[in-house]
């Protein structure tokens, strides 16, 4: 594999996996060069199948392998919410800030030791006429009472990183790139494409 097509429309998404596969000597396509495709429908209950259903519709439009990445934020005190629906927290529009905005009043006079959260990460590859592989990854954290950081995107200056002392936005791209859900994610498929190497072309 010397080129990869993430089906995605996140820029944020897209930087992490251009650094993630640059290492790996692998060039990152993705949907921000295809604006005319509209958004595939999120309409499954769990990010494995959430990223099941990207990769497959993207993988079986364009015929070539497809990587989709379907994460989100699991807050405990929240039963697991935003979860799937991560996105679109605070409304259609998918605006991070108020997504943010929201989380935080939720959790407003919430003590620290009951704000603990985790990022999930579900990546599908899917190959035309082969069986769709999936892995997945989590960073476990604890939601800020503030914004910190400007790195990263989504819930990132929210989300505390408690080894570090730091948020996600607070740490550089490879830091970030060295802990999170995503990076953790593609590590197992990495380990999953050697074992099957029909995979590697
Ligand atoms: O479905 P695609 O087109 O890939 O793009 P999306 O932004 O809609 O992506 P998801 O449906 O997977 O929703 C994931 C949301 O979870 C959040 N998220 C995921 N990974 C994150 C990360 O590494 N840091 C911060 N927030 C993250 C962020 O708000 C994303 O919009
Ligand atoms: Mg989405």
């Amino acid at each position: 594999m010397n080129e990869i097509m993430i089906a995605t429309k996140n820029i944020g998404k897209v930087k992490e996996f251009s650094d993630l596969f640059a290492s790996r000597g692998v060039k990152v396509k993705s949907l921000v060069d295809f604006p005319n495709i509209d958004d595939i429908e999120e309409t499954g209950e769990t990010f494995v199948e959430n990223a099941k259903l990207k990769a497959e519709a993207i993988a079986t439009k364009f015929n070539i392998p497809v990587i989709a990445d379907d994460s989100g934020l699991s807050i405990d005190f929240l039963d697991g919410r935003p979860g799937v629906y991560s996105a679109r927290y605070a409304g259609e529009q998918k605006n991070d800030r108020a997504n943010i905005d929201k989380v935080l009043a939720e959790l407003e006079g919430v003590p620290t030791e009951k704000r603990s959260a985790r990022f999930h990460c579900a990546l599908a590859l899917a190959i035309p006429d082969k069986e769709t592989q999936i892995v997945e990854g989590t960073c476990e954290g604890r939601i800020t009472e503030d914004l910190l950081g400007e790195n990263g995107f989504g819930y990132d200056p929210i989300f505390l990183v408690v080894e570090k002392g730091l948020t996600m936005a607070q740490l550089s791209k490879d830091e970030k790139n060295q802990i999170s859900h995503r990076a953790k994610a593609l590590k197992k498929l990495d380990k999953l494409l050697q074992e099957r190497e029909e995979f590697i072309r």
